[in-house]
């Protein structure tokens, strides 16, 4: 059952607005990964517009509850400008990987020239399988040893980016949490090499988070927000979810914007995020 059936089931079951109402939605709201701190304000917010359309009818609530979340996730619309420097971080098994090739071709069909860097050293495999995602969305490609230092590989790439006259460079960064310095130091390192070697080009740090892990990956946005500056995040697997919550929690409480979602394994399953629409699905 999606999120607005079970709201709706929770409506039907009343024939005024009072505080048991209240209550049922607030564990509803939770249970939907919104978190305690966002479900409270949004809640608030509810009772006030309740309060001020005077009205006691369980199903005006829908209208509301809808409008207070799209206001919570609608941000501001920014024009892309080029050449752009992207970052793509997050832990193992998110679909980062895949989201950076869904990216490329993303770019590739708003006919920009792409180069994909390797800049996550830790695996082979993982390096290997970023190279299969250059060739099929025919990017550019660099790529370093396993182990090689990542703020060299993002200095090789910005340099053949350069040259080549690359629209949108993308470079797959680090994976790893378990050592925050060590992190910390990666991060900060390669946003000097860019600011340094790139200046022109703007710049964006994307976090990919699995939805179907909700509070998780909210704590692994907590991490990295704090090691570096993220900032978008690309959450995916959102096919695999009802729970689509987790988007209000990460906008609202840590104040990073939702950039992308990532609806399946296909190569055309990313679309960038857009608050009316994913309000509209929510409430659908
Ligand atoms: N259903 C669904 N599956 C996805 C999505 N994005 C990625 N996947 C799958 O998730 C799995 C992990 O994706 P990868 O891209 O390999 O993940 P990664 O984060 O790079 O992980 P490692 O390669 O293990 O470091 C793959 O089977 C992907 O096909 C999505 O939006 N929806």
């Amino acid at each position: 059952m999606g999120f607005f059936d079970k709201i709706k089931s929770v409506l039907s079951g009343f024939k005024k607005i009072d505080e048991d109402l209240y209550e049922e939605l607030e564990e509803t709201l939770i249970l939907a990964d919104i978190g305690v701190e966002s479900t409270e304000q949004i809640m608030q917010s509810l009772r006030q517009t309740v309060k001020e359309q005077r009205t006691d009818d369980p199903q005006s609530i829908r209208d509301f509850l809808k409008q207070i979340i799209f206001e919570l996730l609608d941000g501001e619309h920014m024009e892309e400008t080029y050449p752009r420097v992207i970052l793509v971080m997050g832990v193992n098994g998110v679909g980062k990987t895949t989201t950076i090739g869904k990216l490329a071709h993303y770019y590739q069909k708003l006919g920009k020239k792409v180069i994909l860097g390797a800049a996550d050293t830790f695996r082979a495999a993982a390096i290997d399988q970023l190279e299969v995602w250059a060739e099929r969305t025919g990017s550019g490609f660099v790529r370093h040893q396993e182990g090689s230092d990542p703020a060299a590989v993002v200095f090789d790439t910005l340099a053949a980016g350069k040259s080549r006259g690359s629209d949108v460079i993308i470079c797959d960064t680090a994976g790893r949490l378990h050592n925050k310095k060590n992190l910390m130091d990666e991060l900060a390192k390669i946003a000097r090499i860019i600011s340094r070697e790139y200046p022109d080009a703007e710049s964006e740090c994307l976090l990919v988070l699995d939805a179907t892990t909700g509070q998780n990956g909210v704590n692994q946005a907590r991490e990295f927000k704090s090691a570096g500056d993220v900032t978008g995040i690309v959450l995916t697997k959102m096919d695999g979810t009802a729970k689509g919550g987790i988007v209000i929690a990460i906008k609202n409480e840590l104040e990073i914007p939702v950039r992308y979602v990532g609806f399946g394994e296909g190569i055309d399953d990313l679309k960038p995020f857009d608050a009316r629409e994913f309000t509209d699905a929510l409430f659908e």
